[in-house]
C-alpha cells in the first residue's frame, strides 16, 4: 500500500477514536478498507466490536497472526492537529490508530499477494478496558481459527523511527484495575462535627497508598499503585457523602499482585473503622503479563538486527499492562516496541507519533512474515 494511503487510513482513524466494546465506526471503516482489496484468498468474521481476517496461504502448513487493538481513551486531544478527534472527550493516546493502520498495510500486501502459510489478523476491542484479548481467545470464531504463532506491537514515543525494542522473557507487568468506593455523610460545610467527610478519607488513604510499594513489595521485585482519578463532591460549602478512586495496580509477580490487593484491602478496612465510614472494592479488569516466548523473540530480534534501516534495541521489561498477554499464554509468540519519536508519551492529550513509523513497520513485518515463511 503507498505511504499516502496508509497515512490517509491512519488519519481517519485517528478521527474516531471509541471506547472499548462501543468501536462502531472503527470496525466499519476497517471492513470497508479491506473490502477495498482483493478478496480471493480473505475471509471476514466480525467478533463483538473487533474482527478476524484470515488470508489463506498456497500451501499451508502453519497460521500466523497478528494483533491489533482499536479502542481509544477517554482523554480531550490537545494535539491541534488538522485531523484531531471528532470525538469529544476521545482520543487515540495510545497508538492505537498506528497499531490498526499497520494491521491494515501488511493485511493489503498479503491480500494482493498469497501467502504459503495462513495469516490472520485480529482487529482487538477493549484493550485499554475491560479487555478484549480473554474473551476473544474463548470465542469460537477465534478458536475456528486460532493461529500457531502471535506478533503484536506497541508504539513507543521514546525511541526514534526506525528502532524496534523487544526481549525475551517478561515485557510488560500483571495489571489490576483498582475502584474503591467510600460512602460517609454529607453535610454543612460549617458544620464538620455533624457530617462525615470522605474528601478527607480519601486523602488519607492515597497518602496511605504511597506506604505499600516502599513497605511491602519486596524492594528487589517491582510494583506501582498509581490513583488516576478521583471524585468527590458536589459544591465547595457542602462536605461530602461519597468518594470514588480508581487507579491501577502493576506488579512484575504474581505473588506480588497478591501482596499489593491484600495491602490495600488492610488500608481500607483501617479507613472505614478510623472514618466510620462504609468502603467497597472492586477490581475491575486484570491482565496476565506479556511473556515473549523465548525463541520466537530470538528469531525476531535476530532478523532484525541484520536489516538495513533497523535498529534494534534489546530493552528492558516495563510496568505498561497489555492484554496481548493472555494470547502469549496460550499461543507462543512475542510484543515488540516500534519507535515512534515522540515528545509526549503515552496517554498524553499531546502524543504526536511519527506517521514515518508507519511504512517503516508495515515493510518490516511484510519482510519478516515473508521470512518466517520459507522456513
Ligand atoms: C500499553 C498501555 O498503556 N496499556 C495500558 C493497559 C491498561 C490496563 C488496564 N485498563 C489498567 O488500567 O490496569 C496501560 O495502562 O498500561
Amino acid at each position: 500500500m503507498q505511504t499516502d494511503r496508509l497515512i490517509e487510513i491512519r488519519r481517519d482513524l485517528h478521527r474516531i477514536p471509541e471506547p472499548g466494546f462501543q468501536e462502531v465506526k472503527t470496525q466499519q471503516y476497517i471492513k470497508k478498507t479491506i473490502e477495498e482489496f482483493p478478496q480471493d484468498n480473505i475471509e471476514i468474521k466480525p467478533w463483538r466490536t473487533g474482527l478476524l481476517v484470515r488470508v489463506t496461504g498456497s500451501a499451508p502448513e502453519k497460521t500466523y497472526g497478528y494483533r491489533a487493538d482499536i479502542d481509544g481513551l477517554p482523554i480531550p486531544e490537545e494535539t491541534g492537529a488538522a485531523y484531531q478527534s471528532s470525538h469529544k472527550g476521545f482520543m487515540h493516546a495510545c497508538g492505537h490508530d498506528f497499531h490498526m493502520t499497520i494491521a491494515l498495510g501488511v493485511l493489503a500486501h498479503f491480500a494482493a499477494k498469497q501467502p504459503k502459510d495462513n495469516l490472520l489478523f485480529i482487529f482487538q476491542p477493549a484493550e485499554e478496558g475491560p479487555g478484549g484479548a480473554q474473551p476473544l481467545l474463548e470465542s469460537e470464531e477465534f478458536r475456528a481459527w486460532k493461529p500457531d504463532e502471535m506478533m503484536a506491537l506497541h508504539i513507543a514515543p521514546e525511541y526514534p523511527v526506525g528502532t524496534v525494542a523487544t526481549k525475551p522473557g517478561l515485557l510488560f507487568a500483571n495489571t489490576s484495575e483498582l475502584f474503591i468506593d467510600l460512602k460517609g455523610k454529607g453535610g454543612h460545610a460549617a458544620l464538620p462535627h455533624l457530617a462525615n467527610d470522605m474528601v478527607v478519607a480519601c486523602s488519607q488513604l492515597v497518602t496511605q497508598f504511597q506506604t505499600i510499594v516502599a513497605r511491602n513489595v519486596a524492594p528487589l521485585d517491582s510494583a506501582v499503585v498509581t490513583v488516576g482519578k478521583i471524585s468527590s463532591g458536589t459544591k465547595q460549602n457542602i462536605i461530602a457523602e461519597h468518594a470514588r478512586l480508581e487507579g491501577t495496580i502493576r506488579t512484575l509477580s504474581i505473588e506480588s499482585m497478591d501482596v499489593v490487593k491484600k495491602r490495600i484491602e488492610s488500608l481500607v478496612s483501617g479507613i472505614e473503622t478510623g472514618f466510620d465510614c462504609a468502603a467497597s472494592i472492586n477490581y475491575g479488569a486484570n491482565y496476565c503479563q506479556v511473556y515473549n516466548n523465548h525463541a520466537s523473540a530470538e528469531r525476531f530480534m535476530a532478523f532484525t538486527r541484520k536489516r538495513e534501516n533497523s535498529v534494534l534495541v534489546e530493552c528492558e521489561k516495563a510496568m505498561t499492562g497489555e492484554d496481548f498477554g493472555y494470547f502469549l499464554e496460550e499461543i507462543p509468540g512475542l510484543m515488540f516496541w516500534l519507535g515512534v519519536n515522540s515528545p509526549s508519551g503515552l496517554h498524553s492529550s499531546t502524543l504526536d507519533a511519527k506517521e514515518e513509523a508507519i511504512p517503516f513497520a508495515v515493510q518490516l513485518l511484510i519482510d519478516y512474515l515473508e521470512d518466517v515463511q520459507k522456513k
